[in-house]
């Protein structure tokens, strides 16, 4: 965890809020992130906790560049930003191998190098002749074992990690936590989302603890982790949310 005091994301006062048709056609606005700032430094592991729908996924869709933000700025100092995530962006018509290529130059590498890595991440994914089959054909797991091992081949600047670390069989998910902890070591940047409060205290630099889609803390991993559990254990439920109620209002 070689952290150093440059930034490579920079999130200053960002909002972002989906608009859904309700009854009658009737816009019904939730705001999933208020006014977050924070930045990421150049080889941090920077973690995020928070109860299910806080905005963990909505604020990695925004650092990936798939959303933008509503309100407030975000900057890359990268080139890359690769999500892994469990609904990676697949061309369902397409095979794993095309699909393969296509991710690995979305990321801003050229066809050729796609290609010289081609082999080693269908090695890394376990899909073995299924990735000759169209994407369509694959279960959730397969789809995710292939984003998981593109993004974590090829390389990028920031790596962001949706509760990834939960998926598949035993042996790939230790396949995988090794990857990553590799990654960590080195000089890699991190955004890890994950509800697992043991590998946010021993993997991550430092944690961000979403509430109601703002930060409720931030800082030392142990610190903000210990608040988060003593909230957790002080309230019932998720649907125990007066504010998230508030928030969809109209
Ligand atoms: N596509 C969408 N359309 C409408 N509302 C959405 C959509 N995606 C998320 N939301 C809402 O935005 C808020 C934040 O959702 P988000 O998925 O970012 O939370 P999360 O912290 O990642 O949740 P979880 O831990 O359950 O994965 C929630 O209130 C959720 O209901």
């Amino acid at each position: 965890m070689s952290t150093s005091h440059r930034n490579v994301l920079e999130i200053e006062n960002v909002g972002f809020s989906y608009h859904t048709r309700a009854n009658f056609g009737r816009q019904h606005r939730i705001e999933a992130l208020t006014d977050v700032t924070f930045s990421l430094r150049h080889g941090e592991t920077l973690g995020v906790v928070g109860r299910n729908g806080c905005g963990k996924s909505t604020l990695l869709k925004l650092l990936s560049g798939i959303y933008r933000p509503e309100k407030g700025t975000i900057t890359r100092h990268c080139k890359s930003v690769s999500l892994l995530s469990l609904s990676v962006g697949f061309d369902q018509l397409l095979t794993g191998s095309q699909n393969l290529v296509l991710s690995c130059m979305f990321l801003g590498h050229s066809r050729r190098d796609a290609l010289r890595h081609h082999d080693e991440i269908v090695e890394f994914s376990g899909l073995g002749k299924f990735i000759d089959e169209p994407v369509k054909s694959y279960s959730s797991g397969m789809k995710a074992r292939l984003g998981f091992a593109v993004g974590l081949t090829m390389k990028v600047d920031v790596l962001l990690i949706d509760e990834v670390l939960g998926v598949g069989d035993e042996s790939f998910k230790r396949k995988a936590v090794n990857a990553m902890r590799e990654r960590i070591d080195s000089d890699q940047s991190v955004v890890l989302v994950s509800h697992s409060l043991n590998r946010l205290r021993t993997l991550c630099d430092r944690v961000i603890w979403l509430e109601d889609g703002a930060i409720k803390a931030m800082g030392d991993p142990e610190d903000v982790v210990d608040q988060y559990m003593e909230a957790m254990e002080d309230s019932e439920s998720v649907g125990n949310r007066p504010a998230q109620a508030a928030r969809e209002a109209g």
